[in-house]
């Protein structure tokens, strides 16, 4: 899978660790910044990777900041954006399995590394169930 990946200042120091857990197993990341701790708005980072994730075929996003609140809200701005805030491997998987959801969203102020590393296993080894759920997930957009 070819992974886009974007923060806030408030997600930045984790960025680095969450593309060499990617790249360990086996994916490609491109790195739409910031490319630094300055503050800036995650709004702007939010659509940057989502045009790129919607422009991509057989591409996936993540975003991070504080809360994974702010990016998640953004995200599903976007027709065709299915982002999800997770905390756990747990949310991850029925984020992948349920909902089809093409962008993951946490807070890098709420889940520590060990868990981030559980949650992008479970999100990148877990396909869309569809079957009941296709309908549900087509249903989402109005
Ligand atoms: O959007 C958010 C919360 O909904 C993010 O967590 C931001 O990263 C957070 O709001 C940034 O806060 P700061 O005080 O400007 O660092």
């Amino acid at each position: 899978m070819k992974f886009f990946i974007a923060t806030d200042h408030a997600g930045f120091s984790i960025k680095s660790n969450v593309i060499a857990m990617l790249e360990h197993l086996g994916h490609e990341v491109i790195d739409l910044g910031p490319f630094s701790n300055e503050r800036v708005d995650y709004t702007d980072f939010a659509h940057r990777l989502c045009i790129e994730v919607l422009n991509h075929e057989k591409t996936q996003g993540i975003l991070i900041c504080g809360s994974g609140i702010g990016m998640s809200l953004a995200a599903n701005k976007h027709i065709g954006i299915r982002a999800t805030l997770c905390h756990d491997a747990y949310t991850a998987q029925m984020a992948r399995a349920h909902n089809d959801a093409n962008v993951l969203c946490f807070g890098e102020r709420i889940v520590g590394l060990g868990v981030v590393e559980s949650m992008l296993e479970a999100w990148c080894k877990t396909s869309f169930e569809g079957g009941r759920h296709a309908l549900r997930v087509s249903k989402i957009e109005l």
